[in-house]
């Protein structure tokens, strides 16, 4: 059996074991996740992928503390979500966790800079001056910092959305489908704000994807079918992860 598991020494940010989580109840149940396990290492990107239905929203709602399991435990930075109500999982994730969107989920009355600045704001922590002009520029956006998001393209509300995600220094950056609504110009340049996070920013990410081409940009490729981490690959090309994806059936979609 392949170990699907990284190994001991490395620090993980987030971990899944044997998580099961239902909807419905009876005829109409069903088993969205049914005992997966999955560890993230910390300053590793990893995509999540597999067909539609899967198990992949649930599995990152799961481990974001969106959303509780039936069984199973989920530790995030050594915190067992499972042991905290609903209001403490929302101070952790505020503190704790980074959200990328597929539709990018900006507050439209604010300026790209009061945008990022927002977790700060929520949390009424001073920001880091130093840390934050550094992420503008990572991601670019410097003469675009008084824009409102109707004001700016998908690609730079996108990379707005990002430098929000990273500005609070979470512990793991969960992104859904970060490059769905984007065109592969500006999805090229997210994906490689992500890996630039991991890579160089020691950041976590974990970022749910449909397009093989998007999932070539992580370190690793966890695939999930029926609820359960079935195969993963470290450092994939496109072509590896389509083979893989038609092993799991994903071809007949
Ligand atoms: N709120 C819900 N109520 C009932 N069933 C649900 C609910 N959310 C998800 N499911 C079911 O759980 C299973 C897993 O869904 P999930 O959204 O996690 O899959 P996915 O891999 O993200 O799919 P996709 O790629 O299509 O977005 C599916 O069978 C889905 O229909």
């Amino acid at each position: 059996m392949t170990t699907l598991t990284a190994p001991a020494t490395t620090a993980v940010a987030a971990e899944a074991r044997a998580i099961v989580k239902t909807y419905g109840r009876g005829a109409t149940e069903v088993r969205a996740l049914d005992g997966a396990d999955l560890r993230l290492p910390v300053g590793r990107f990893t995509a999540v992928m597999g067909p539609s239905g899967s198990g992949k929203s649930t599995l990152m709602h799961a481990l974001a503390g969106l959303d509780t399991v039936d069984s199973g435990q989920i530790l995030l930075g050594g915190t067992d979500l499972t042991t905290l109500d609903e209001e403490q999982r929302t101070l952790l994730r505020r503190q704790r966790v980074g959200f990328v969107f597929q539709s990018f989920n900006l507050v439209p009355s604010l300026t790209a800079a009061e945008n990022i600045a927002l977790p700060l704001t929520l949390a009424a922590a001073r920001p880091d001056k130093a840390w934050l002009a550094e992420l503008v520029d990572v991601v670019g956006l410097t003469d675009r910092l008084g824009h409102r998001p109707t004001e700016l393209s998908g690609g730079q509300q996108q990379r707005v959305a990002v430098a929000r995600a990273l500005v609070a220094r979470p512990d793991i950056v969960f992104a859904d489908e970060p490059t769905g609504n984007l065109d592969s110009r500006a999805g090229e340049a997210v994906l490689g704000l992500l890996g630039y996070a991991a890579h160089d920013l020691g950041q976590t990410i974990v970022m749910v994807t449909h397009d093989p081409g998007a999932a070539a940009h992580a370190d690793r490729v966890v695939f999930l079918a029926d609820g359960r981490i079935v195969d993963e690959v470290d450092r994939p090309g496109t072509a590896a992860i389509l083979d893989r994806m038609a092993r799991l059936g994903a071809g007949k979609e």
